[in-house]
Order: C-alpha cells, then structure tokens, then sequence
C-alpha cells in the first residue's frame, strides 16, 4: 500500500491566497508527500526536487491533456490546445524547432539595438517625473512597444493583448470569479487574436512572417502556422509585463541590490533571473499522469492532474541558500520560473533581453528607486503581478 495521501481542503486559487500564497506554499513542501486537494482533486508538488521531476519526465507526467485544471481525455478545451505547451513529442517537436530557431539568442541579437534606445527614449521620459507608477509607465509600456512590433503586428488592436493574456492564463486555473471576469469578452478578444495570425497580417521581417517562412519550407504545415502565431500572442506580452514589475519591484524594495546594478550594470541579466526565480511570474502549471505513477513517495492515478507550484520550487529551502532573500550574489541557475526539460520557455531569451534593455536603461539614470506608495496585486490564477506599483526615484 502506498504511504497515506496527505490530503487539505485548501483552494490555491482563492483570492486571499493568490493575494498571499507563500504560507501555502511552505505548508504543501512541508507535507513532502504529494498532496491530495480535495477541492480540485488533484496532486500538489511543491519542493523542487519534485517539481524538477514531473517538469523533465513529459512520459510520466503528460502536458498534452492539458497543462490547466482541465483534462481534455474528458473535457473540451476552450480554445484549440497549444502546438507547443499542450502538445507530446513527436507532435511538439517541429514546432518547437521552428519556434526555437526564431527566438533563440542568436536570431534575437539583431534587435539589441533598437530596443537598447526604445528603453532609453521611454526611461528618459518617465523619470522627468520624481514619481511614477512602475506597473503602468515602465512595465506594461515597454513590451507592448517592442514585441508586437517584433512579431509584426498591426497597430490597430493592440490593446487587446494584455487582457487577452490575461484570460488564457486564467483559464488554465478552475472556473472561478477570475475565469468569469474574462469571459464575456473572449469572442471578441479571440477574435482579433486569430485574425492576427493570418499570414497577410504580419509585417515582413517578424517573428510572424518567420514562422509562415518555415511552412513554406515544409519545416511545419501551414495549418499549423497561425497557431503557433497564437502562441506567440498568447505568451509574448502578460509574462514579459508581469516579470519586469516583479523586478522593478524587488529593486524597489532592495536598495542595497540597486546599488549593486548600478556598481555594475552587466548583473542586469542575472538580476532579471533572480527576481524570476524570487516572484515566479508563472506561479504554477499542471500535468496529467499517463499510468499509475510514482512521485513524492506518492501513487498518482493514471489520468489524475499533477499541480507543480514552480514558485514554492523557487524558494525550497531544501534547494536554495536563504531562498526568500533577492541577492544579485546568488546564481539562480536551474530555477523554474522557466519550467525545465523539452516545454522549457522558448521566450526566455526574448524576456531576458526586454528586462536587459529597461534595467539597464534605468540603471544609467537612477540613482535610487524606493516605494512612494503601498503596490496593488493584480490577481490571476497562474500568473503573480502588480496592478500598481507607485515609485519615487532621484536621477543622477
Ligand atoms: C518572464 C517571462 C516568462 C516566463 C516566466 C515564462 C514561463 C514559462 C514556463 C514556466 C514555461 C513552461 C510551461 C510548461 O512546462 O508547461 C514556458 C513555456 C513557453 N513559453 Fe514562456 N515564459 C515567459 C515569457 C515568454 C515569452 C516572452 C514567450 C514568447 C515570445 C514565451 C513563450 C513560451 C512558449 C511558446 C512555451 C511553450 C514551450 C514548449 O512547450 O516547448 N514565454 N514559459
Ligand atoms: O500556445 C499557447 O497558447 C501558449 C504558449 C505558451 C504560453 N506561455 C506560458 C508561459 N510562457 C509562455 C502560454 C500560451
């Protein structure tokens, strides 16, 4: 007999625990066993060992029924499931080759430059005044400047991005108030984002045209094309926004650490790693056991959901020194912000040069950031963020 399942009645996905989950956490990566939670009836791994586990083992611990609460050996998915985050080797592998090869550190090199000077152009605007809200002026402006223009997109629509996000990473939660929210505005918000998958609506030279590129070379179908365009729009915007205010907001808060970037703003990438690794912007995905299988001293049911909390993984005390303290002299390396294995973010190279670009932008001109006000979460089931983020900063 397996050991007892711990099982809690708690919901991750309340509000109040959104709001504040770190207790949650330490609860679930004390448990050590797999815990059972009822309200879901799924798994919950939370120490990073396990989380590590479940994410580089795709055979046992399946993203293609789902990397949500829904299941889809039993459920419709609300939208066509991902070529990429909800899709099994071999079907997963062309498109991400495709993907990988187009957002890779190399092909992204090219857009140094210009993204160096957006950040400076719109950094030397913002700190005119003393006082700004981060979220709003810095980090929401910044990726919506510069990635649909990567991507190739049209100006026209463009505000849909940010609540289009905002909805498909709620939906990969249960069908709360937050699901609820979105729901009255997704015809139209999918919509406009499948229309701007279309091949004649992306600008030559993107990441949009390179992607239809790869179809023509046989290197993927054409039908798989927009889709994977989707992905792009899905992904691309929410992350990179909600893990630049959570750096802005560890300097914020860290004047010590501040100095360090300003001493030497080359730690601007691992500063960006760090605060991912600190705040865990994606905050939790699932898998679906594809037999009876074993983790964390635990028999998962085959087809039972696996919750991988990677941000209770990123501060495992078992895995981490002082994992609570954001510290430029840590090496973050092996975090899980990303994910780990074959699904392992293929934007990060993307967000980390976002996040080079305005910290270091921001590391010329500011001498000191520190809170001018209380920060507002925004609440959403996968995703950690600020709604507002009030600031002062004194230039030098
Ligand atoms: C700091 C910002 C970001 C964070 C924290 C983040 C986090 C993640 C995580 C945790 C995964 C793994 C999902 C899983 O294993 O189920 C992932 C996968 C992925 N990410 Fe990101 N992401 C970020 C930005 C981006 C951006 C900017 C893009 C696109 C330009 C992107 C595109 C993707 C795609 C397509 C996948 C699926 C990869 C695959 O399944 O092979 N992400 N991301
Ligand atoms: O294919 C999609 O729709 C899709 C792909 C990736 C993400 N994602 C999550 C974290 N980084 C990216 C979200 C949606």
């Amino acid at each position: 007999m397996p050991p007892a399942t711990v099982s809690l009645d708690a919901d991750p996905f309340a509000p109040e625990v959104l709001e504040g989950p770190l207790a949650l956490q330490a609860r679930l990566r004390e448990a050590g066993a797999a815990v059972y939670l009822e309200r879901h009836g799924v798994y919950a791994l939370a120490r990073y060992e396990h989380v590590h586990a479940a994410l580089t083992d795709w055979q046992s611990f399946q993203p293609a029924a789902g990397v949500g609460l829904a299941n889809f050996r039993h459920e419709k998915p609300w939208r066509a499931p991902s070529l990429l985050l909800e899709a099994d080797p071999p079907r997963h592998d062309a498109p991400r080759a495709v993907l990988s090869r187009i957002l890779g550190p190399r092909a992204i090199r090219r857009l140094r430059g210009a993204w160096a000077e957006d950040a400076r152009e719109l950094v030397d605007r913002v700190v005119r005044s003393p006082e700004f809200d981060a979220v709003a002026d810095l980090a929401q402006v910044f990726p919506l400047r510069v990635f649909p223009d990567a991507v190739g997109l049209e100006h026209e629509g463009r505000q849909h991005l940010l609540p289009y996000g905002d909805h498909a990473f709620n939906a990969f939660g249960p069908s709360n108030a937050l699901v609820a929210k979105g729901t009255p505005h997704v015809a139209e918000l999918s919509a406009w984002v499948g229309g701007q998958c279309a091949r004649e609506r992306l600008a030559p030279g993107g990441f949009g045209a390179a992607i239809w590129e790869a179809a023509d070379r046989g290197d993927i179908t054409a039908e798989q094309a927009p889709l994977i365009v989707r992905s792009l729009l899905t992904a691309g915007v929410d992350t990179t926004v909600h893990a630049l205010g959570a750096v802005l907001y560890a300097f914020a808060t860290h004047p010590d650490q501040w100095r360090r970037l300003r001493e030497d703003p080359r730690l601007a990438r691992v500063a960006f790693d760090e605060a991912v690794r600190w705040e865990s912007p994606v905050q939790t995905f699932f898998r679906t056991a594809t037999g009876d299988v074993e983790i964390a001293e635990t028999t998962v049911p085959d087809g039972k959901k696996i919750l991988m909390f990677l941000g209770a993984a990123n501060r495992d005390p078992r895995h981490w020194n002082d994992p609570d303290a954001f510290d430029l002299a840590r090496d973050p390396s092996g975090h899980v912000g990303f994910g780990m294995g074959i699904h392992q973010c293929v934007g990060q190279h993307i967000a980390r040069l976002e996040a080079e670009s305005l910290l270091t932008a921001l590391a010329e001109r500011v001498e000191r950031i520190e809170l001018a006000g209380t920060p507002r979460r925004h609440l959403n089931n996968t995703l950690r963020a600020w709604s507002s983020l009030p600031v002062r900063v004194r230039t030098g």
